[in-house]
């Protein structure tokens, strides 16, 4: 299936790490989200990805990948959006492990399938900040310069302001958003219901819903409908 990504409003993550029954995942897949996005920052494995792909393939949502580690890559998504960290301290987790990877298995990389996307970690104690050694304590100017640089010069067609685990702070995120003329701008981060939903939608692109559906499922699935229009 061709995608586009443009459109997206709202998009779940969920994480191959975590469990999630097959009644949720019903109502996750035919919630009316624009797509599912499969990936965690720690425990995801090739075996815990597959299965969780061919659950969600009952269901007619788009469904991508994003590749948090090499062994975890699995055929048959839809997309593969790959983070490439730009308030990292360390090159690896801003473009290292990706030319390894093309180092390695270039031959097999569906390239037209591969997005990138331009993370700005602002939640210090998240996995991924650790894992990916991110510089979390940007000023809101900071921040702006990074997404700047990832849209005006670097052309990534999207950035990605991630507080994930915690609601962000909103000034920071629109500041984010006036910077930019080209990428799009995903938010994701504490986005637990309704109210959250619209106020951080009003300063982005598209909103990523993670750890709430684990928390409060009921909740979590009304952020669709309070950021998409309504279907007839
Ligand atoms: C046919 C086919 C598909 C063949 C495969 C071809 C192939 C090998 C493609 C790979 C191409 C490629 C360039 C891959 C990149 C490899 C790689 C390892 C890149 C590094 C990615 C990265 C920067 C990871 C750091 C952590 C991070 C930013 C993760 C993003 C996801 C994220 C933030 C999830 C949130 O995690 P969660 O657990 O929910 O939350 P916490 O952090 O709070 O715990
Ligand atoms: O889990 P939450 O806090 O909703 O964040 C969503 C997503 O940005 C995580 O990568
Ligand atoms: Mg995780």
């Amino acid at each position: 299936m061709k995608q586009t990504i443009s459109t997206w409003r709202h998009v779940f993550k969920i994480d191959p790490d975590r469990n999630v029954d097959d009644a949720a995942l019903e109502a996750i897949c035919l919630s009316g989200t624009d797509a599912v996005m499969i990936g965690g920052s720690s425990g995801v494995t090739y075996d815990n990805t597959v299965e969780l792909l061919s659950r969600v393939r009952q269901f007619e949502v788009p469904c991508v990948l994003e590749v948090s580690s090499l062994e975890a890559v699995v055929p048959g998504f839809d997309l593969y959006m790959i983070p490439m960290v730009l308030n990292t301290k360390h090159p690896d987790w801003l473009i290292g492990h990706h030319a390894r990877a093309a180092h390695k298995y270039s031959y097999l990389i569906p390239w037209e399938q591969l997005i990138p996307e331009g993370y700005i970690i602002l939640n210090p104690d998240c996995t991924a900040a650790a894992v990916s050694e991110a510089n979390a304590a940007l000023t809101e100017s900071e921040a702006a310069a990074y997404a700047e640089i990832a849209d005006k010069l670097l052309h990534l067609p999207i950035v990605y302001v991630e507080y994930s685990g915690m609601f962000g702070n909103l000034d920071l995120v629109s500041a984010v958003y006036r910077s930019l003329s080209g990428s799009q701008l995903f938010y994701g981060g504490g986005i637990k219901d309704a109210d959250s939903a619209r106020l951080a939608a009003a300063v982005c692109d598209t909103i990523v819903v993670g750890n709430a559906l684990y928390s409060d499922l009921k909740q979590a699935l009304s952020t669709v409908a309070a950021v998409k229009p309504s279907r007839v």
